[in-house]
C-alpha cells in the first residue's frame, strides 16, 4: 500500500496528455459482451476500473488482453456466470454488466455496485428500464437477479436524468425485439461514445446526445475497432491545477466543447484560457483571481465530478464562493480534509461555502473518494510544505499515470510505501 507525497508551491509548465475517458471506458468494456466476435478498444486509460472490468470479462469466459492501452475482447465463449460478489463491488460501473449480460443472455446476476460513496446512489431507473423491456428483476441478498424470456422494445421515460440508466438501457435494448425509446435521457459525451461503439457493432441507435434516444433492436452484433473519447474530467482536473499553479500548461487530447462549462467559469474568475482544436492552454497571471459560484448540473452544465477539484482552486480566490451540488447533495467529504490544510470552508445543506484567499499548508489527509482525491492533489500542489495523501486506491480508479503526468510539468510529487502504523490506520478506515 502506498501514499501520495507532494511538495507544494512549485510553478508548473509544459504539456499534459489526457487519457481516454474513464466513464466511457467502463461502459465500452461491458458493451463488448454483446458482440459475437472480437471487439478492440483503443486509447483506454490504464486505471484500476478498466483493469477490474477486464478481469470480470475474463471471469465470464471472455478471451481478453490489455496491452498498450488497447483492450481486445473475444466474447464468443462467454457464459452467463453469476457475479454476486467479489470484483463487482470494487467499482460503480459494474452495473453495466447487468444491461450487457441481460441483452446477450436474457439473464444475469450481478452484485450491487461499489464506486465512490457520494451518499445514496440508487439504481431504480436502471431497473425500471430493464423491467419495461420485459425482465423480471429481484434483489436477493445484495445481488440483482435479472431474467427475461425475451426482451421487447419499450418506451421508457426516465424520472431522473441518469447517465448510468441511459447507457444500461441502451445496452439491454440494442438486441431486444422492436423499438425502444428512452425519453429524458442523459446527454453526456460518454453516452454518444457508447452509442458510437454499439453502432459500429451493428446496432441501430439514433439521438444519442439528445434527450430522446431511439433504438431499433437487431438480432446480432459483430466485433469492431473503436477509439475512446478523451477524459473531460481528467482534462478539467489538470485545468484546475494549471489555473492555480501554471505558468502555462498545455492540456493535450481534449475536446474543448466537453469542458466548456469549466472554461467559462475559469475565465469568469480571471484565468487565461486559450482553446485550440484538441488542446487547451491555461495560464494564471501572478496575483489574485476572483471568486465564483458553481452549481453542478447534468451535461452540458457544470459536472459534479469537477466540483471537488474546483473547490481547492476557490480557496485561492479573492472573496466568498458558493459551490452547490444538485446531483449529489452530500459530495463534500473532501471539505474536512481541505480544512486540515487551512482552508476556510463550511458546508451548509447541498453547498460548500469557501472563503479566500487562504494560504494552504501541507498536512496528512485522506482521499475518501476519487474526486476528493483529485481535490487534495490540487490543494497539495498549491500548499506550503509537504502533503501526504492516503486512500490512493480511490485516485487510482480514475487517474492514469497521475504522478508521471504531474512530474512532467514540474510538480514535486511521488508515491511512498505506507509505514506499519499507517497500514494499520488504513485497515481500520476500510
Ligand atoms: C461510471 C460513471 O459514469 N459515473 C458517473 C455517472 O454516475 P451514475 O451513472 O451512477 O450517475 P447518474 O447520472 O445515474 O446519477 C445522477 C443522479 O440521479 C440519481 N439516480 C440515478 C440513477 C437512478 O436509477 N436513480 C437515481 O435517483 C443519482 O442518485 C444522482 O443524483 O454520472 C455521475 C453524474 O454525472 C458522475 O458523477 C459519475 O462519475
Ligand atoms: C463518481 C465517480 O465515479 P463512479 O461513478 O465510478 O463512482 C467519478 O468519476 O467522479
Amino acid at each position: 500500500m502506498e501514499k501520495l507525497m507532494i511538495e507544494g508551491g512549485h510553478r508548473l509548465k509544459g504539456t499534459v496528455q489526457v487519457s481516454g475517458a474513464k466513464n466511457s471506458a467502463v461502459a465500452l468494456i461491458p458493451a463488448a459482451i454483446l458482440a459475437d466476435s472480437t471487439v478492440t478498444i483503443e486509447q483506454l486509460p490504464n486505471i484500476s476500473d478498466v483493469r477490474i472490468l477486464s478481469e470480470l470479462l475474463k471471469e465470464i469466459g471472455g478471451d481478453v488482453s490489455f496491452e498498450n492501452n488497447t483492450l481486445t475482447v473475444d466474447p464468443s465463449e462467454m457464459i452467463d456466470m453469476p457475479l454476486p460478489n467479489g470484483r463487482v463491488k470494487k467499482l460503480r460501473a459494474s452495473y453495466y454488466l447487468m444491461g450487457a449480460m441481460l441483452g446477450r443472455f436474457k439473464q444475469a446476476v450481478i452484485g450491487l455496485p461499489g464506486g465512490c460513496n457520494l451518499g445514496p446512489r440508487p439504481i431504480d431507473q436502471h431497473i425500471k428500464g430493464f423491467e419495461a423491456l420485459g425482465a423480471k428483476v429481484t434483489n436477493e441478498q445484495g445481488a440483482i437477479y435479472l431474467r427475461a424470456k425475451e426482451l421487447r422494445g419499450a418506451r421508457i421515460y426516465l424520472d431522473v436524468v441518469s447517465v448510468g440508466a441511459t447507457i444500461n438501457i441502451m445496452l439491454a435494448a440494442v438486441k431486444a425485439k422492436g423499438r425502444t425509446i428512452i425519453e429524458n435521457a442523459a446527454k453526456e459525451p460518454e453516452i454518444i461514445d457508447v452509442a458510437t461503439l454499439l453502432s459500429s457493432m451493428g446496432a441501430k441507435i439514433k439521438g444519442a446526445g439528445t434527450d430522446v434516444i431511439r433504438i431499433e433492436g437487431v438480432d446480432t452484433l459483430h466485433g469492431c475497432r473503436h477509439s475512446i473519447i478523451p477524459d473531460r474530467i481528467e482534462a478539467g482536473t489538470y485545468m484546475v491545477i494549471a489555473a492555480a499553479m501554471g505558468d502555462r500548461v498545455l492540456i493535450d487530447n481534449v475536446i474543448p466543447q466537453h469542458v466548456e462549462s469549466l472554461t467559462a467559469k475559469l475565465r469568469e474568475m480571471g484565468i487565461t484560457i486559450d482553446t485550440y482544436d484538441e488542446q487547451i492552454a491555461v495560464s494564471r497571471q501572478i496575483g489574485s483571481f476572483k471568486n465564483a459560484d458553481i452549481k453542478t448540473l447534468v451535461y452540458p452544465g457544470f459536472p459534479t465530478d469537477l466540483q471537488q477539484p474546483l473547490t481547492s482552486l476557490l480557496t485561492q480566490a479573492k472573496g466568498t464562493s458558493i459551490v452547490t451540488d444538485t446531483i449529489y447533495g452530500s459530495r463534500f467529504k473532501h471539505i474536512d480534509e481541505l480544512r486540515r490544510m487551512g482552508a476556510e470552508v463550511k458546508v451548509e445543506g447541498r453547498s460548500s461555502i469557501v472563503s479566500g484567499p487562504n494560504r494552504l499548508q501541507g498536512a496528512k489527509v485522506k482521499a475518501t473518494d476519487l474526486r476528493a482525491g483529485a481535490s487534495l492533489v490540487a490543494a497539495g500542489l498549491m500548499a506550503n510544505g509537504i502533503t501526504e495523501i492516503m486512500g490512493l486506491e480511490h485516485i487510482d480508479r480514475g487517474y492514469s499515470q497521475l504522478v508521471e503526468k504531474l512530474q512532467g510539468i514540474g510538480a514535486k510529487i511521488w508515491r511512498e510505501d505506507l509505514g506499519v502504523e499507517e497500514r494499520e490506520d488504513a485497515k481500520v478506515g476500510d
